[in-house]
């Protein structure tokens, strides 16, 4: 038998994009809940729902939607661009329209549906080293770090290696070292890339404020940048995440990606859950 819903309750919809896991909450027409408790919370597989983001949706400023992202230690993340993805085609569903934008922290983001899939224009790659930000002015496309990776911004940090097999790598050791390095004082996500052809890469990913995921849409779009920046690549790439496969391309407007979405569930959270917080 089904619970009637709770009074006080918190309706949630959970959603991934390639196993990147989101919980979603949709604060359109009301005040915005989210805090780093609540993503703390929530974020703990076994106390809470478990996601590797939380996004919020809040009502449009000279946009469609306005969308806000943490990660599940608590701390903000300024782009994501898989729960981005998953937001897009549930609002693009809902509304029957072919495009929308969307503001986050990093300015204006534009969705379209091209050949029913969802498209996300993430924007200019940040190539300067206080944007992406590093700790100091070093060449970007050759940092200061064992192995040689490159620094590329797409509205969070990114430190993408050259490897020529992403799937030997041990993520959870190499990982964590190059998250917390001096070189990035905001923390930095890290990528795994293997260049099979100018058209594909393998990548693999350890996010900043989560650990492994299975797949990291703003990670798909700096390897781009750093494989076409040192020449491996055309703009136009298919890329194989641990979670599936992504299609990316850096034009002049920006870096596009689409790739599959689900919703899984709607819920809600207790007022007891809420309370405890
Ligand atoms: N999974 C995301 C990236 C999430 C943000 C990241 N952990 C950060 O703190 O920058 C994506 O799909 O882009």
């Amino acid at each position: 038998m089904r619970d009637a819903p709770t009074q006080g309750a918190l309706p949630f919809m959970k959603m991934h994009g390639l196993g990147n896991d989101f919980v979603i909450i949709d604060s359109r027409g009301r005040k915005a809940v989210t805090s780093p408790a609540l993503a703390r919370a929530l974020g703990d597989r076994h106390r809470g729902v478990g996601f590797d983001q939380l996004a919020e949706i809040r009502d449009g400023e000279g946009s469609d939607i306005v969308l806000d992202f943490w990660n599940s230690d608590g701390s903000r993340a300024g782009a994501c661009g898989n729960a981005t993805r998953c937001v897009a085609a549930h609002v693009l569903a809902e509304t029957g329209a072919s495009e929308m934008t969307i503001r986050t922290t990093r300015g204006l983001l534009r969705g379209v549906v091209d050949g029913g899939q969802v498209w996300i224009n993430m924007g200019q790659p940040q190539r300067a080293w206080d944007e992406i930000p590093l700790a100091g002015d070093v060449d970007p496309l050759h940092l200061p770090l064992p192995g040689d990776p490159v620094g590329v911004g797409m509205g969070n940090p990114h430190c993408v290696f050259f490897v020529d097999d992403a799937g030997a790598v041990d993520l959870a050791k190499a990982g964590p070292a190059i998250e917390t390095d001096p070189l990035f004082p905001q923390a930095t996500n890290v990528e795994f890339a293997q260049v099979r052809g100018p058209g594909d890469i393998r990548m693999r990913v350890w996010e900043r404020g989560t650990g492994i995921t299975l797949a990291c849409g703003s990670g798909a779009c700096a390897t781009l940048v750093a494989a076409r920046l040192r020449g491996l690549t055309g703009p136009h790439v298919r890329m194989e995440l641990d979670g599936g496969w992504m299609e990316l391309d850096w034009r002049d407007d920006g870096v596009w990606m689409t790739g599959p979405t689900a919703h899984v569930f709607t819920a809600s959270l207790t007022p007891d859950f809420l309370g405890a917080l």
